[in-house]
């Protein structure tokens, strides 16, 4: 579902990403892990097309999207919830949330969405900048999911959230998997969190994948070594 071939990525002289590969199918989650540095960021900014790759395949299903504006590629349905989530601060929930329906032409949020977070249809009037770390980052997944993707790419959703909401972050992330089937890719360092809901895990060190486990069998040793050297 979404195919990354060959990606290379630079900030001026230095290469971030040297020719990644990556490849996601129908609802699966997939997290990448690593420490502070290693390229998670501008992985997920360049699949979204806000940081230009220098050379590289970027599918979603059929779809080449390498080379596209970002709108272009929400369309083609990739999704983005950028590290910090980034919601409008001074707009009411629901026009965060409506702000990710330009693609779609619906004019109201589907319920679907209130369904998956309740918490944001109680406070559906609320502004954005008046909630809390936890509740701010389901609106951003909810904003996100309002342009009907078929890939969510999520950037460290668990950064400066409680512990105890985290928990609920993975299984909310795993109903959009099993309910909408859709397909996911996070960037994480807390490697609890991505043993609650990935399907498989990938360490990137340096802009290259270093290391590639389903969850089932997994050597979390190893994995915490990669993340706490
Ligand atoms: N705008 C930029 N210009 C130049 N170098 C950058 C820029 N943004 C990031 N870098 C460098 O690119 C490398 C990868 O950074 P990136 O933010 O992708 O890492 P990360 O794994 O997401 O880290 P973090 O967990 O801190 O967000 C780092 O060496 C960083 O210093």
């Amino acid at each position: 579902m979404l195919t990354v071939s060959n990606l290379r990525v630079f900030y001026g002289q230095s290469e971030i990403i040297h020719g990644l590969d990556l490849d996601l199918g129908p609802a699966e989650i997939v997290a990448v892990m690593g420490r502070n540095g290693m390229g998670k960021t501008t992985l997920m900014k360049s699949l979204i097309g806000i940081v230009p790759a220098a050379e590289g395949s970027i599918r979603v299903g059929d779809a080449e999207v390498a080379g596209l504006e970002s709108y272009r590629r929400v369309a083609a349905g990739l999704a983005y919830v950028p590290q910090g989530r980034m919601i409008f601060p001074a707009m009411t929930v629901q026009e965060n949330i409506e702000t990710g329906l330009t693609v779609t032409g619906e004019r109201a949020v589907p319920e679907q969405l209130y369904t998956l977070f309740p918490v944001l249809k109680d406070m559906r009037g609320r502004r954005g900048g008046n909630l809390s770390g936890g509740q701010q980052q389901q609106l951003a997944i909810a904003r996100a999911l309002a342009s009907k993707p078929r890939v969510l790419l999520l950037d460290e959703p668990t950064e400066g959230i409680q512990p105890s909401i985290i928990k609920d972050m993975a299984k909310t992330l795993c109903r959009i998997r099993d309910e909408i089937g859709l397909t996911i890719l996070v960037s994480e360092q807390v490697l609890s969190f991505a043993l609650d809901m990935a399907d498989r895990v990938l360490v990137i060190e340096k802009g290259a994948i270093v290391h590639e486990s389903p969850r089932q069998g997994i050597d979390e040793e190893k994995v915490s070594a990669f993340l706490s050297v």
